[in-house]
């Protein structure tokens, strides 16, 4: 009985995500419909009551680019290897003075616009390299979240640019060449951080495989009964992403004391937040982490927008391999990952970050 019961509950939900996924307009759709209450599919069970918020005066590091190498090198490399999560600061010499905020406007706008013209955009395929939908795991997890997302797949190759919405399209592009400036950037100090070379990472191809995503998070009417993004890590090798001013993003840290707590990745004006994926982790032999974030629901009255790159090793087939870079590797350090799929970092290897060739599509996903 209790196992029909089930059954039809989960039919239902079936249902209803796909009645949702078929208006085509996302969650902006069903704010511009006059929701007052957030829908059961959204809903996550007591979704902030996992770990506590940090104290105050806890707060994430700042890697200024402006100072001699070295010292942002030692800097970028604390950062990542007690945080994996820092500001950059000072990178104008790299990203023109406002072009994030033209970014992030354009993303506003294309998720403003009429629904109609929205849902002309909308689908789930990347096979074009770009694609907009909402919640890009819907029929995947457990519970919707309170965003919709621009996908565009940069690289290896890049898709026709006509396929890019319009009202973002040379903001894309353009954010593209900035956004892989600053990757290089800063994959070169931690590479210096680590004593290799600084081109280390470039030459493993990883500024090649590149996928932008630009979320928008809906106004909400009740904040505290959904998620904007469940806890995940970032699966690649480095994520560079913008936000806006409106705030939410969450990054867990765990303190010398072995005490966990979500400290708000408040937005810095002018500040780029930058964060070490999976795969960093295990290239660099957990010298780096990648560490848990999520986006809360803040604001009854503002949407927010945030836009992220994801680098990933653009070189796949089923004899490359990454692991950690043999230059960390020595006999009084020897690989905490192995290539033979045995492991004592088995959640990493799970989510298929390793072991490339086919598993490799598993790479650049966003979210959980
Ligand atoms: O919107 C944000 O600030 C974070 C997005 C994120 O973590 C992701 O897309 O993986
Ligand atoms: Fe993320």
């Amino acid at each position: 009985m209790a196992s029909s019961a089930a059954a039809a509950a989960a039919t239902d939900r079936i249902a209803l995500v796909k009645a949702f996924d078929e208006t085509r307009t996302g969650v902006r759709g069903l704010v511009e419909s006059g929701v007052s209450a957030v829908p059961d599919i959204f809903r996550h069970p007591d979704p902030y009551a996992s770990v506590p918020l940090a104290p105050p005066g806890v707060s994430i590091p700042v890697v200024d680019l402006s100072l001699p190498a070295p010292l942002a090198a030692e800097a970028a490399a604390g950062a990542a290897r007690d945080w994996g999560f820092f500001y950059l600061v000072n990178h104008h010499a790299l990203v023109p003075s406002g072009f994030t905020a033209g970014l992030l406007a354009a993303v506003r706008a294309f998720n403003e616009l009429p629904a109609a013209e929205r849902a002309a955009h909308y689908g789930r395929s990347v096979d074009g390299g770009v694609s907009y939908s909402s919640n890009v795991d819907l029929y995947r997890s457990g519970a919707a979240s309170w965003r919709d997302t621009i996908q565009v797949v940069l690289g290896p190759s890049r898709p026709d640019a006509e396929r890019i919405p319009a009202a973002c399209r040379a903001e894309v592009v353009g954010w593209d060449a900035h956004a892989t400036a600053v990757a290089r950037a800063v994959m070169a100090l931690l590479c210096e951080g680590l004593s290799l070379r600084g081109e280390t990472l470039e030459e493993a191809s990883c500024l090649e495989g590149k996928l932008m995503v630009c979320h928008y998070y809906p106004v909400c009417p009740e904040p505290e009964r959904t998620m904007g993004i469940v806890p995940h890590t970032d699966p690649g090798v480095l994520t560079v992403l913008a936000q806006d001013g409106v705030g939410g993003l969450q990054v867990k840290h765990t303190n010398e004391d072995g005490e966990s707590y979500w400290v708000d990745a408040k937005p810095v004006p002018g500040a780029l937040v930058i964060n070490v994926g999976d795969l960093l982790q295990i290239m660099s032999n957990d010298k780096y982490k990648s560490v848990e974030h999520r986006v809360v629901m803040k604001s009854h009255e503002e949407a927010r927008v945030s836009s992220a790159i994801f680098y990933n090793p653009g070189k796949r087939s089923d004899s490359v391999f990454y692991g950690p870079l043999p230059d960390l590797i020595s006999s009084g350090n020897p690989p905490n990952y192995n290539f033979s799929g045995s492991t004592q970092k088995t959640g990493l290897f799970e989510r298929g970050v390793l072991i490339l060739g086919e598993a490799a599509a598993e790479l650049p996903q966003t979210g959980p």
